[in-house]
């Protein structure tokens, strides 16, 4: 293989550090994952892996079978033989809404003085500008280097995205760790970025709050094909043949969300706040985003007449599908704000059982809709679009279905006799969107 086999160490076993470390194993390194959550090594150490990610679980199997991969929760042991360490820490939003770098604080500190020498640390969470060189005097070591390594999988197809990326960034000022850094990842053949760290850790903000403005930007597109009368699934196709747009992140919804793109423009909204610069347009996309939220709720509102004592089925609450994530979900925003407006949420997703506050979370998405008055897909779940609508509508009271990602078939729910409704869809005389959605009372006369 195209590869030098590397002894790599990986803090932090989450979404980036299992896949970093299962993915790099699969590649030829030998790499031991550390955590801090002890019941998470030892059912990683059995193959067990809790996350919802495609390939993740034949890959830790693998690496566990062949010796390439293996797990510890104590971080002096894993790194002690280490030529690299990643840093895959957890780098939430803190109250006052900046990155909270205490894990990373605390990890480096701890590990510090057991590095050996020439061992390259890399960071891969996402982490303010100016985090390497702190890092950096953290350790305050000269035989060890430092280097920014920003991750841009995506959960559900994070392996995927591991194995397959657009580009590697390397930051750092020191020529050869960083070299080593990217020899690590030669056989992916990706297009490596070099730069300094600083400007990689800018990169992977300014990557995601992009992502966040993009998302906004057709959120409101989509407001505004409403009311104009124009479909905003054409209106982005339209603007999605234009490379300089191109095609992704264009489809509207019920707001962005997720563990990442909320705190990182959270983080650098901070950021730019504390350096004494305006960056009035992400602020603007942030609350936007907030009140496509709110939107999604007033239009259930608008269309019942009233959301006091309504029921509503909700089908999903990952944050996206693909994953059962609820770290930042609009899905779960939407039930809150549901909920505080009076109304009864039972909910559905395939990826999620457990006990929720206030929203009744059941096994099936017929359960979910029963005696609704109205359903609202908050997650674009591919199962959602082979739902037997004839059977939904047996079983609602009401008669709306609320597609807050546009994501099912408005004319396979119209000969149910039921009535449609998206986001920044086309109203055409004659077509589902143009019929009333009937109220509780009139659908039990309607169906006695
Ligand atoms: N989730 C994503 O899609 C994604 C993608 C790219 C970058 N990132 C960034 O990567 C970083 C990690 O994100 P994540 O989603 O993997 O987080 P996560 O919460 O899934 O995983 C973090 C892991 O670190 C462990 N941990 C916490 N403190 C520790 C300590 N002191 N020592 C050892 N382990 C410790 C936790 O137990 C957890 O297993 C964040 O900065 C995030 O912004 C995330
Ligand atoms: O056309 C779109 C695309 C996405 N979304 C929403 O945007 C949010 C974020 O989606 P996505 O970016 O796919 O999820 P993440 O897994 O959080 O990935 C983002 O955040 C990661 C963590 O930083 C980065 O590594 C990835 O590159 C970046 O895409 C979710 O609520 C999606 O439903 C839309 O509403 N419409």
């Amino acid at each position: 293989m195209d590869v030098s086999p590397q002894r790599t160490a990986v803090i932090g076993a989450g979404y980036v550090g299992l896949t970093t470390g299962a993915c790099l194993a699969s590649l030829g390194h030998h790499v031991v994952c550390v955590d801090v959550d002890e019941a998470k090594i030892a059912r990683l150490r059995q193959g067990r892996v809790d996350i919802l990610e495609p390939d993740l679980p034949e890959l830790v199997a693998a690496g566990l079978t062949d010796g390439h991969l293996d797990f510890t929760g104590d971080v002096t042991t894993a790194v002690r033989a280490a030529e690299v360490v990643f840093l895959c820490l957890p780098t939430p939003m803190a109250a006052d809404g900046r990155a909270d770098l205490s894990a990373v604080e605390s990890v480096v500190a701890e590990l510090g003085p057991s590095l050996p020498t020439g061992c390259v640390v890399v960071n891969k969470s996402t982490v303010p500008v100016g985090t390497a060189a702190w890092v950096r005097r953290m350790l305050d070591r000269d035989d060890l280097a430092v280097v920014s390594n920003p991750e841009f999988l995506r959960e559900g197809s994070a392996v995927q995205d591991f194995l397959n990326p657009d580009r590697i960034v390397v930051g750092s000022d020191d020529e050869d760790a960083a070299r080593r850094v990217a020899d690590l990842y030669r056989p992916l053949r990706a297009p490596v970025v070099r730069t300094d760290a600083a400007s990689a850790e800018m990169i992977k903000y300014a990557a995601n709050c992009f992502l966040a403005v993009k998302l906004s930007y057709v959120n409101a597109i989509a407001e505004l094909c409403e009311v104009f009368g124009a479909d905003v699934d054409a209106v982005t196709t339209g603007m999605g043949h234009d490379p300089r747009i191109g095609r992704a992140f264009l489809r509207p919804g019920p707001g962005w969300g997720g563990p990442c793109l909320p705190k990182d423009s959270s983080a650098l909204l901070r950021m730019a706040d504390t350096a004494g610069v305006r960056f009035d347009l992400l602020q603007a996309a942030v609350d936007d985003n907030t009140r496509q939220g709110e939107r999604v709720v007033r239009r259930l509102a608008e269309e019942l007449g009233s959301l006091h004592r309504a029921r509503i089925g909700l089908l999903g609450l990952a944050f996206k599908a693909g994953t059962n994530d609820l770290r930042g979900s609009p899905a779960l925003r939407s039930a809150e704000l549901l909920v505080a407006a009076g109304a009864e949420v039972t909910a559905y997703d395939p990826a999620v059982s457990l006990d929720l506050h206030h929203i009744a979370v059941v096994d099936d998405a017929y359960q979910a809709v029963k005696e609704a008055d109205a359903v609202l897909l908050a997650t674009e779940w591919p199962e959602f679009r082979a739902l037997d609508w004839t059977a939904i509508a047996e079983l609602m009271n009401g008669t709306l279905v609320f597609d807050a990602r546009n994501h099912l078939d408005p004319a396979a729910i119209d000969e149910a006799g039921l009535t449609w409704r998206g986001i920044g869809r086309m109203v055409t005389a004659g077509s589902p969107d143009r019929r009333t959605p009937s109220t509780k009372g009139e659908r039990s006369e309607r169906t006695a």
